[in-house]
């Protein structure tokens, strides 16, 4: 890993979070790593300054230097790099994707023979090296590249090997998970303001409940089922906030959060290979 050089094609907020990790992470240093974009030269200058690594658009690349590009930008923009990567690049260079809903047989079809890719799904807390990662590989990648990809996830997290046809499911769970944590925050900020609670305070004390609450379930022996139980008497306090939280379809909103994300996800890798079937 530390004589790789690795290209991010794509500056947004998941190639900074991915990029920060690795640099927190100590196992990459700051000079294997390059970010490009398309033309937003001011962004590039922002990272170059944060993190201390190279910064071009992508037409100033030397794509023959790069041993793995990690493609980080919109999946509506994949047909335009594909395009572009085909005559840039050989099989044995390596693609990991963060692209939600791009397939490996959509990439594998649209560059050359044989290409090495590999899909990933991190989330946004790659930026602090907690993300929960998953890696799918392609039909051509070996498993020396995929052991080198995990352990780039691993930079940035937890990561683990996925069958592809999970990957949307995974998608709605963890990809997109973090923002219904968030979401959730912001209710519990609401309330505790609204009952007088500083707003600075009742942030921190929600985040040092939901980090206890995932730390008990990561380090204790019991399931959350045992745990929610172990904290609620029989007419206590915690009876009557599950009692309105089912009543108002708490846990129903979760399942149908976390279907819709990976619908979602399903449905937007759909279009492309639809696209492809005609191109082709
Ligand atoms: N946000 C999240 O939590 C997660 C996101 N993802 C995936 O990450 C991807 C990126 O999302 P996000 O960071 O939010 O997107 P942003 O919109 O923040 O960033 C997209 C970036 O892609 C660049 N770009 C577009 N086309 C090209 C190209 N041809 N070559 C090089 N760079 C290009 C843009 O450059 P310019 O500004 O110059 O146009 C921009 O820097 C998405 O595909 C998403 O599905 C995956 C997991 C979690
Ligand atoms: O909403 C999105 O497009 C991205 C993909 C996974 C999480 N967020």
């Amino acid at each position: 890993m530390n004589n790789k050089r690795i290209a991010f094609l794509g500056a947004g907020n998941m190639a900074e979070a991915i990029i920060s990790g690795f640099i927190q992470s100590g196992k990459l240093a700051a000079d294997q790593l390059i970010v490009t974009n398309r033309n937003n030269h001011e962004r590039l200058d922002e990272l170059k300054k944060k993190y201390g690594i190279e910064a071009v658009t992508k037409d100033q690349l030397d794509y023959t230097t790069i041993d793995i590009f990690i493609l980080a930008m919109k999946p509506k923009d994949i047909d335009c790099v594909l395009e572009d990567l085909r005559d840039k690049i050989t099989a044995d260079q390596l693609l990991i994707s963060v692209l939600a809903g791009i397939s490996t047989s959509y990439m594998e079809e649209n560059l050359n023979d044989r290409q090495q890719i590999i899909r990933v799904m991190p989330n946004t807390s790659s930026m602090i090296q907690e993300s929960a990662t998953a890696v799918s590989p392609g039909k051509y990648v070996d498993m020396e590249q995929v052991m080198l990809a995990k352990e780039l996830m691993k930079c940035i997290g937890e990561a683990y090997i996925l069958d592809e046809d999970k990957m949307d499911i995974y998608t709605g769970i963890a990809g997109s998970g973090p923002a219904y944590f968030y979401n959730l925050m912001e209710h519990v900020e609401e309330v505790g303001c609204q009952a007088g609670l500083d707003r600075e305070l009742v942030r921190e004390i929600g985040a040092q409940t939901l980090y206890g609450a995932a730390k008990m379930i990561m380090e204790q022996e019991e399931t959350p089922k045992e745990l929610r139980e172990n904290i609620t008497s029989p007419n206590g306090t915690t009876a009557a906030g599950l009692d309105a939280l089912n009543e108002h379809g708490g846990g129903m909103a979760i399942i149908e959060a976390v279907k819709c994300a990976a619908a979602r996800s399903k449905a937007l890798s759909k279009k492309p290979e639809k696209k492809l079937a005609l191109q082709r």
